[in-house]
């Protein structure tokens, strides 16, 4: 029997903002290496939900634990790669800088970080691009880079909240590749999305509807419990469609 490990465990996680409830006893299971997805409308709660798994935020009520770490843990950063939803870079600066910037914030330097600086630049298509500042760069450019810096210090947890936003179906798809071997190589992937052929491809999901878990489980499981054939039904069948 294959043994199945926990990578990230959300136990009864609230947040409120005032007087909303943002976050309503959300609790889900993500396995070591596995690609989970958040899926839900705008507004439902995921970016709340990930930046609390990643430490950034605290929970008003209940826990997260990351790699067995109780979190927020500062030493559990160098372990975690994040993509914000919006893309934290410095337009000022080319890409080649920014990559090496956020780089030396987890010690890499010298020969590994220029290892490292190709292989991500590569891998998200930025090499002929590295010395443009940022600034000039597209929407789907900085998308690609936020994704390389994420990636710069090979972390064991990628926690990437709308990943794909304004890229093109091709580069979407060589991504999804790269998250497909990223995942091979043991890496452990949450993100969130809207989009419901990228939640197709998850391994696992939650469904999030109003700070809630409406459903979780595989695609398949998702589809043939609700008796549907495509997410977007399903997540309707759940109670996730519009009011
Ligand atoms: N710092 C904050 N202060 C007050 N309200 C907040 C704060 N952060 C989020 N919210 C509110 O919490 C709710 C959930 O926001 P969140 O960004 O988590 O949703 P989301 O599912 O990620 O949406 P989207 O898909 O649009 O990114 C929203 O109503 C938002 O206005």
């Amino acid at each position: 029997m294959v043994s199945v490990h926990t990578c990230i465990e959300a136990n009864r996680v609230t947040r409120k903002f005032g007087r909303q409830t943002v976050l309503d006893n959300i609790s889900l299971t993500v396995r070591q290496g596995e690609i989970f997805g958040l899926l839900g409308p705008s507004g439902s709660g995921k970016t709340t939900l990930v930046k609390i798994i990643t430490g950034l935020d605290v929970p008003d009520g209940g826990e997260v634990t990351l790699l067995g770490e109780r979190m927020p843990k500062l030493s559990m950063l160098s372990r975690i790669g994040y993509m914000a939803q919006s893309d934290a870079l410095y337009g000022e600066l080319s890409a080649q800088e920014n990559l090496a910037f956020f780089a030396s914030l987890y010690g890499l330097r010298g020969a590994g970080l220029k290892r490292r600086m190709e292989e991500t630049a590569e891998l998200v298509k930025l090499t002929g691009d590295l010395k443009k500042p940022v600034h000039l760069y597209s929407g789907g450019m900085k998308r690609r880079l936020s994704l390389a810096v994420a990636l710069m210090h090979e972390p064991e947890v990628l926690v990437l909240d709308e990943p794909t936003v304004g890229i093109d179906p091709v580069l979407r798809k060589s991504i999804w590749n790269e998250l497909e071997s990223l995942r091979r190589g043991g890496v452990t992937i949450l993100m969130t999305t809207h989009v419901m052929d990228e939640a197709e491809k998850c391994d696992r999901l939650a469904m999030i509807r109003d700070g809630s878990v409406i459903a979780s489980g595989s695609p398949i499981e998702l589809k043939s419990s609700s008796g549907t054939s495509t997410m977007e039904d399903a997540f309707v069948a759940f109670g996730g469609g519009a009011r």
